[in-house]
C-alpha cells in the first residue's frame, strides 16, 4: 500500500482541476453500475480493497472506456493492441493547456475571433483521447492528426460515436504517403471496427443515459466514500514502456521500485496522475541551458527524413490555431519500449516508436513551428526523457522562439515533461497587469432536488421522480435563467436559442446594481414605466457588452462561459463580478448545498 506520504504528494500534485484530484475513480461502484466492468474487479486478499489486474488489456481498456462513458459522457473504443489511455493522466495535459492559454506569458488573442479555442493534436491515435477530452470538459474545437489507417478510421469512429462533440473534432491525415499498418494489423483492426460499429448500433442510449443519471446522483451522495477510496484506486500505468522513460538511472529505480513492491505500483497512484508545474515559466535568452544543440539532434533528423511531416501540409494555408499538442511516439524500436509485465496498456509499434525516437520527432515540430510561426498561439508536446527535454529546449533557442515554458507530470512511479514554446513576443509584465480577462467560465453541475428545478416539473406538470428529468433541465433552462437574471437587472438581452447564447449589454449605472445585488424588484418598481434614454445611453463606453454561452456537457453538467464583446471599454473589467454574480444565482438555484 503506498505511504500516506506517497498519496499526499501524489494528491498535491494532480492538477487541482482534475476531474479525480478529489474524487479518484471508485472501481466498486463503476462496476455496480456497469455490468461489463464487474468481471474485471476484485478484491485484494491484502487489504480487501476493490482493484483491477493491470496486467489484462482487458480490464484496463474496459476501465477507460467505463470512465470516459461515466464521467465525461463519452462512448469510446479501441481495437485490442491500441495503446490505451489513462484518463486523469491525460487530463493533466489538457489541463495544463488550459492554464497556459489563460496565462499573461504572451498576448491573449483569440485566433478564430470568435472565442473559441481551437487545439491540434499531433497523432491523435486510435483513441482519439485529447480531442474527446479537450472537446467535452473545455468545449474545445480540435483537428486530429495522424498517419496510420487504423489510428484515422478508430479516431473517426470515436468522434461519430460522440454526436454531441462531433461538430468539435476534425481528423486529418498527415504525411501525403501514409504510414500503413503491417496488412495483419490493418486486417485485425478493421475487422473490430465492424464488430464494434454492429454492436453499437444495437446500443439502447436510452440505458446508457439512465445509468449515467444514477451514477451522477450516487457520486455526489458518496463523495466522502470516494475520497477515502483514495488509497484504493489501483494505478493505471500509462502505458507498458514507460517504465523505461526517464534518465536510465531514474529508470532502473522506478523499475526496481515496481518489483520490489508489486502490490503498491498497482495501487492509486497511476489513476492519480500528476502535474506539478515546478519548471515554469522560462524566457529562453534568460534560460541556463547547461546543453549545447549537440551533432545527435541533426543525425536523428537525418534518419527520419523520410518520415512524414507533422504540421507542415497538414495544416491548411491560412488555418490558426490557439494550441498543438503531442504525445509522440517515444522510442526508437520496440526493445527500446521494452514490455513491462505489470502494465498492459497496449501500443503497437506504429505508435509507440519512430526512427530517431522522440527527439527526432519532436525537432519536426519545432522545425514545422520555426514556419508556421505564429499561426499557432501555443506549440506543446510531452517529453518522455529529461535528457531530450534540455536537447530540445536548446532547439527551440536556435530557431528564435519567445517563449519556453515547462512542466512535470508526475504519475504514479513515472515522470513525464510538458514542452511548450511560442513565437509570439512575452507580454511585459505591466501591460498583462493592466488587461482585464476576457473570457472565463464555470461548471454548473445541476442537482435535482433543488427547488428551482422541482419548480420547473412543477410548471410543467410533471413528476420529478419521472426518469426524464435529466433530460429537462437543459441548457435551454439555464440560458433563459441567465437572461432574467441580467434582464431583471435592467440590462439588454437577446438570445438565440439555436445557439444557446445570450448577448448582454450592461450600462455602468446597471453595472453597479447587479454588483450591488440589487435585484429586479429594485429595478422594476423604480422603473414601471420603459426608461427614457439619458444622456449616459448615448455614450457606448458606458457599456459592457458580452455574450454568455451554455454548453451541456453530459446530462446534468453544464459549461457556462463569458466572453467580452467590447474589448478595451472602460467597464471590461467589471465583466469578472458580474459573472460571478450570475454563477452565485445559478448555484443557488440549480445545485446543492448553496
Ligand atoms: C504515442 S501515440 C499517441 C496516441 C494518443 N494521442 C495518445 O496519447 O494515446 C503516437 C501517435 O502518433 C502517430 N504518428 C506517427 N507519426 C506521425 C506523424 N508524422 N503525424 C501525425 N501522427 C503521427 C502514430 O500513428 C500514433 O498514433
Amino acid at each position: 500500500m503506498p505511504s500516506k506520504k506517497r498519496r499526499r504528494e501524489e494528491k498535491a500534485s494532480i492538477h487541482p482541476r482534475n476531474k479525480y484530484s478529489e474524487n479518484p475513480p471508485d472501481f466498486q461502484q463503476l462496476a455496480s453500475l456497469y455490468p461489463s466492468f464487474q468481471p474485471f474487479v476484485f478484491y485484494s486478499p491484502r487489504d480487501g480493497r476493490p482493484r483491477i489486474d493491470w496486467t489484462d488489456f482487458n480490464a484496463t481498456r474496459e476501465l477507460t472506456r467505463v470512465l470516459l462513458f461515466h464521467d465525461h459522457g463519452v462512448h469510446w473504443w479501441i481495437p485490442d493492441g491500441q495503446l490505451c489511455p489513462t484518463i486523469p493522466n491525460r487530463s493533466n495535459y489538457i489541463h495544463w493547456i488550459e492554464d497556459l492559454l489563460s496565462s499573461d506569458v504572451i498576448a491573449k488573442t483569440n485566433v478564430s475571433g470568435d472565442n473559441k479555442v481551437r487545439g491540434f493534436d499531433i497523432g491523435t491515435g486510435a483513441n482519439c483521447i485529447y480531442p474527446l477530452l479537450g472537446a467535452s470538459l473545455l468545449g474545445w474545437n480540435f483537428v486530429g492528426s495522424d498517419v496510420t489507417d487504423v489510428a484515422l478510421e478508430w479516431a473517426e469512429y470515436n468522434v461519430k460515436s460522440n454526436p454531441h462533440l462531433s461538430e468539435l473534432i476534425e481528423i486529418r491525415r498527415a504525411g501525403s504517403a501514409g504510414k500503413k499498418n503491417t496488412p495483419h494489423e490493418a486486417a485485425d483492426a478493421n475487422g473490430q471496427l465492424a464488430t464494434e460499429t454492429e454492436r453499437c448500433s444495437e446500443q439502447v442510449i436510452g440505458d446508457e443515459i439512465e445509468s449515467v443519471a444514477k451514477a451522477s446522483d450516487l457520486v455526489s451522495d458518496s463523495q466522502e466514500a470516494a475520497a477515502a477510496a483514495n488509497g484504493q484506486l489501483a494505478s493505471e500505468t500509462e502505458r507498458c514502456s514507460e517504465q523505461v522513460i526517464g534518465d536510465e538511472t531514474e529508470s532502473v529505480d522506478k523499475v526496481s521500485d515496481v518489483v520490489s513492491d508489486s502490490q503498491e505500483a498497482t495501487a492509486a497512484n497511476g489513476q492519480l496522475a500528476t502535474e506539478r508545474e515546478r519548471c515554469s515559466e522560462e524566457i529562453i535568452r534568460e534560460a541556463e541551458l547547461e546543453v549545447k544543440v549537440p551533432d545527435v539532434v541533426s543525425e536523428l533528423q537525418e534518419k527520419s527524413s523520410d518520415e512524414p511531416r507533422v504540421l507542415l501540409g497538414v495544416v491548411k494555408d491560412g488555418e490558426r490555431f490557439d494550441f498543438c499538442m503531442c504525445n509522440p511516439p517515444f522510442f526508437e524500436s520496440m526493445e527500446e519500449a521494452g514490455l513491462n509485465p505489470k502494465t498492459a496498456c497496449g501500443g503497437t509499434p506504429a505508435e509507440m516508436v519512430c526512427p530517431g525516437g522522440e527527439l527526432a520527432f519532436i525537432s519536426r515540430i519545432i522545425e514545422d513551428s520555426a514556419v508556421l510561426k505564429q499561426s499557432f498561439r501555443w506549440y506543446t508536446s510531452m517529453v518522455g526523457r529529461k535528457i531530450n527535454l534540455k536537447l530540445l529546449t536548446s532547439k527551440l533557442r536556435e530557431v528564435g522562439v519567445s517563449v519556453v515554458k515547462t512542466t512535470e507530470f508526475v504519475q504514479g512511479h513515472m515522470c513525464r515533461w510538458g514542452l511548450a514554446w511560442s513565437f509570439i513576443p512575452p507580454a511585459t509584465i505591466t501591460a498583462s497587469h493592466r488587461t482585464p480577462k476576457t473570457s472565463m467560465s464555470f461548471m454548473l453541475e445541476v442537482c435535482f432536488s433543488n427547488h428551482k428545478i422541482l419548480d420547473i416539473c412543477v410548471l410543467k406538470g410533471e413528476s420529478c421522480a419521472s426518469q426524464g428529468i435529466q433530460r429537462q433541465i437543459s441548457a435551454m433552462h439555464i440560458l433563459q435563467s441567465v437572461e432574467s437574471f441580467f434582464a431583471a437587472a435592467g440590462a439588454s438581452c437577446k438570445s438565440n436559442c439555436s445557439s444557446f447564447v445570450v448577448d448582454v449589454t450592461v450600462s455602468n449605472e446597471r453595472c453597479d446594481a447587479i454588483v450591488n445585488n440589487e435585484s429586479v424588484n429594485s429595478y422594476e418598481t423604480s422603473n414601471s414605466q420603459p426608461r427614457q434614454p439619458t444622456c449616459d445611453d448615448a455614450v457606448p463606453s458606458k457599456e459592457i457588452s458580452f455574450r454568455i454561452s451554455v454548453f451541456q456537457q453530459i446530462p446534468g453538467t453544464l459549461l457556462v462561459k463569458a466572453s467580452l464583446q467590447n474589448k478595451g471599454g472602460p467597464l471590461s473589467g467589471a465583466l469578472s463580478v458580474l459573472f460571478q454574480q450570475l454563477e452565485l444565482s445559478l448555484k443557488k438555484d440549480y445545485c446543492r448545498n448553496t
